[in-house]
C-alpha cells in the first residue's frame, strides 16, 4: 500500500509538491474548523488567538536566529499549552469522548444553539425557585444553553416528561413526596424534558456544607459545557447557580435572574464561532453572486444576491 502511494506520487511528478502541500492545507484548515467547533464560544477563542500567536512568534523567532527570544517564547507556549488545558479541560474531553465514541461527523458540526429562552421562561424559574427557596424544599434544575445535552452524560435518564415549563409544575415535581422529587429536572428551551436524573458528581473538593445535590450540579456542568445548573438548598433554602463546575452561592432572586437572562440569550460571548457547513456555503455563494453581478453589473442577480442575504438574517 506504502510502495503504491510513493510510486504514485513519483508518477505525479512537479505536481506532486502541489497536491501534498493542497493536501496539508486542506487537513490544517479542517483542524482549525473542528477547534472553532468544539471551542463554540467567541470568548475561549480569544484565548486560543493568543496562543497561535505566541507560537508564530516562537516560530518567527527561530527563523530570525533570536535564541534568547526563542528561549522565552517556547517557555511561554508550554505554560500556556498546560493552562489551556486545565481552562479547557470540558472541551478537551467532550473532543475526546467524541472521538471515542466515533462521532466524527458531530466533530465537524458545531452544536445548534438552542432557542433563547424566552423572559416568560425564564420569570417561571425564577418565580418557582423562589417559592422553593421560601419553603425550603431541595430542587436541582439543569438548564440548557446551547444545543442539547447528551442523555449518556447523566448517570441515570430520569423518567421524561415533555411538558411546558411553568412554576406550577417546577415546584410540583421538587414536592418531597412526588415520586420524581430525587434527582434533578432537565429544561430545554420551554419544555421540561425529563425528571428524577441522576448526574454525576464532581470530584473537586468542594465546601463540607456541600453535599451530593451541589456536587452533582458542579459535576454535570464541569462536564457539560452546554448547561448551567440551578440548587436551592434544601437545608437552608439558599440558590446557587453553577457554571462550568463552578458553584455561586448563596445568589439572592435577583441575581439569579440577572444571571439567568446573561446566560441564556444569545449574547456576543456565548455567539457561536463557526459557522454550520450549510450556512458558510451559503455565505460563499452569496458573496460570489455579490462579485459576479458587480463583474457583469446584472441588476437581477443584485436582486438575487440580495433576497438570499436577507433569507440568512432571518
Ligand atoms: N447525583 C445526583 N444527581 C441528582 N440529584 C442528586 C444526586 N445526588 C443527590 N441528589 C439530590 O440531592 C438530594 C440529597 O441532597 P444532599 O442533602 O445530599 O445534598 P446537599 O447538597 O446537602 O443539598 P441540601 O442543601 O438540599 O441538603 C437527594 O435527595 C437527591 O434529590
Amino acid at each position: 500500500m506504502r510502495d503504491w502511494w510513493k510510486q504514485w506520487l513519483t508518477n505525479l511528478g512537479w505536481s506532486q509538491s502541489l497536491l501534498l502541500g493542497t493536501l496539508d492545507i486542506v487537513l490544517v484548515l479542517a483542524l482549525t474548523y473542528m477547534i472553532l467547533v468544539i471551542i463554540s464560544e467567541r470568548r475561549t477563542l480569544w484565548m486560543v488567538r493568543g496562543f497561535i500567536i505566541l507560537m508564530l512568534a516562537s516560530a518567527l523567532s527561530n527563523r530570525l536566529g533570536l535564541p534568547l527570544l526563542n528561549f522565552v517564547l517556547e517557555k511561554l507556549v508550554i505554560g500556556c499549552a498546560v493552562a489551556m488545558a486545565v481552562a479547557l479541560q470540558s472541551e478537551f474531553r467532550r473532543f475526546l469522548e467524541q472521538l471515542g465514541r466515533g462521532e466524527f461527523r458531530q466533530l465537524f458540526h458545531p452544536s445548534s444553539l438552542a432557542v433563547p429562552k424566552s423572559d416568560s421562561v425564564i420569570d417561571e424559574i425564577v418565580d418557582a425557585v423562589k417559592e422553593l427557596s421560601k419553603n425550603r424544599i431541595g430542587a436541582l434544575l439543569i438548564v440548557e444553553t446551547t444545543g442539547p445535552i447528551d442523555e449518556r452524560d447523566f448517570s441515570v435518564p430520569g423518567v421524561k416528561l415533555n411538558a411546558e415549563v411553568t412554576k406550577e409544575l417546577i415546584q410540583t415535581i421538587f414536592q418531597p413526596k412526588t415520586l420524581l422529587h430525587d434527582g434533578a429536572t432537565l429544561i430545554r428551551g420551554s419544555r421540561i424534558i425529563a425528571s428524577g436524573i441522576i448526574l454525576p458528581l464532581s470530584g473537586r473538593t468542594a465546601s463540607r456544607q456541600l453535599g451530593t445535590r451541589h456536587r452533582a450540579a458542579m459535576g454535570i456542568t464541569e462536564r457539560v459545557e452546554n448547561c448551567i445548573c440551578v440548587v436551592v438548598s434544601e437545608e437552608t433554602g439558599s440558590i446557587s447557580l453553577a457554571e462550568r463546575g463552578i458553584l455561586n452561592r448563596p445568589l439572592t432572586i435577583r441575581k439569579l435572574k440577572e444571571s439567568l437572562e446573561a446566560l441564556l440569550s444569545p449574547t456576543v460571548d456565548r455567539e457561536a464561532v463557526a459557522p454550520g457547513l450549510l450556512s458558510l456555503g451559503r455565505q460563499l455563494n452569496t458573496k460570489a453572486l455579490v462579485l459576479v453581478s458587480r463583474l457583469l453589473g446584472l441588476p437581477r442577480l443584485r436582486r438575487a444576491t440580495r433576497t438570499t442575504a436577507s433569507r440568512d438574517k432571518k
